[in-house]
């Protein structure tokens, strides 16, 4: 946890034009938070090991470079299943980091018992890092009244956001214009969507490409192997039912940091 890693002031100039806007005249004539969609992948597409498996991906310096993403972005987006998973700290641990990143937990049905000894939260009492607040679709009278006050505690919180029941699951869902909505409101300019796989395969999806700013994704040599969570977005068909890609890449730069490679790119013409 004491961990502290640098990164170069020649890598964070190649990154820049990647990055929100430092100015805050820019960010204010924004309607809705700069998305950056970032995550390590194996070659075969993989963010872990298996659902519930932390898995050490990046190199140190491709390490370094996703810290030094998380104090150039106002808010860090994770799934639910990822904080069960990882226990993650959601901090950035690069030496003199001036601002942390406040940590977005989507967890639409509330599966995530908050905890004392949680790192998110032991980060926050040592003053590196911030409360999470997290994102969800239940009622305020069913949220559990300790997990509210440890919240708080901490300078965290529910925050409740329309949702959707799939009919298939029966899940609540978010739409991404209302999660980002909802960040917007809290004055958070910019969010770097971490991941794990569902999320990511989510706001892939055609209906939400439109909002994702940037695309940085490093990319370790390393093939984790069947059974992985993968990143792989529903298929999408054209109206004799063909398939066609559901994404491509533009205005594509690569950068390799280590062992691994970073690809930056976006989504739009
Ligand atoms: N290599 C990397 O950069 C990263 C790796 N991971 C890994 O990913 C794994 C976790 O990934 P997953 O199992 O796919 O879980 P996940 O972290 O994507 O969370 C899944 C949950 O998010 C919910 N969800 C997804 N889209 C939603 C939406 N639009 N509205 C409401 N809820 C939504 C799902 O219903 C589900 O409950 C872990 O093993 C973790 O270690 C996670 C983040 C980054
Ligand atoms: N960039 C990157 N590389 C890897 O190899 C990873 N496994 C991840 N995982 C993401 O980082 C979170 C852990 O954060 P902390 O170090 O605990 O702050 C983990 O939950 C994933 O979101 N990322």
């Amino acid at each position: 946890m004491s961990e502290e890693l640098t990164f170069p002031a020649e890598s964070a100039a190649l990154l820049e034009p990647r990055l929100p806007p430092k100015s805050d005249a820019e960010e204010a004539l924004r309607s809705r938070p700069f998305v950056t969609l970032t995550f390590a992948t194996s070659l075969d597409s993989s963010l872990s090991l298996s659902p519930g498996v932390r898995t050490r991906l990046s190199g140190p310096g491709s390490k370094a470079m996703t810290h030094y993403l998380r104090t150039r972005h106002s808010a860090i987006l994770v799934g639910v299943s990822t904080v069960l998973a990882d226990d993650p700290a959601l901090n950035c641990r690069i030496a003199g980091t001036a601002s942390q990143p406040r940590p977005i937990v989507i967890d639409a049905n509330l599966r995530w018992t908050p905890r004392r000894s949680d790192k998110v939260f032991e980060v926050c009492r040592n003053s590196v890092g911030l409360a999470p607040f997290i994102l969800t679709g239940v009622d305020e009278s069913s949220l559990p009244r300790e997990s509210i006050e440890l919240l708080h505690e901490h300078g965290g919180k529910y925050i409740r956001i329309p949702a959707t029941r799939s009919e298939s699951t029966s899940r609540l869902r978010f739409d991404w214009n209302d999660i980002l909505a909802a960040l917007q409101a809290e004055g958070l300019s910019s969010v770097m969507v971490e991941g794990g796989g569902q999320i990511i395969n989510s706001l892939l999806d055609p209906a939400y490409q439109d909002l994702i700013d940037s695309v940085i994704v490093t990319i370790a040599p390393t093939w984790l192997g069947q059974g992985g969570v993968v990143v792989s977005p529903d298929r999408v068909t054209d109206t004799t039912g063909v398939p066609l890609p559901v994404a491509r890449l533009s205005h594509v730069s690569w950068h390799p940091f280590g062992e691994d490679v970073v690809l930056c790119g976006t989504l739009r013409e």
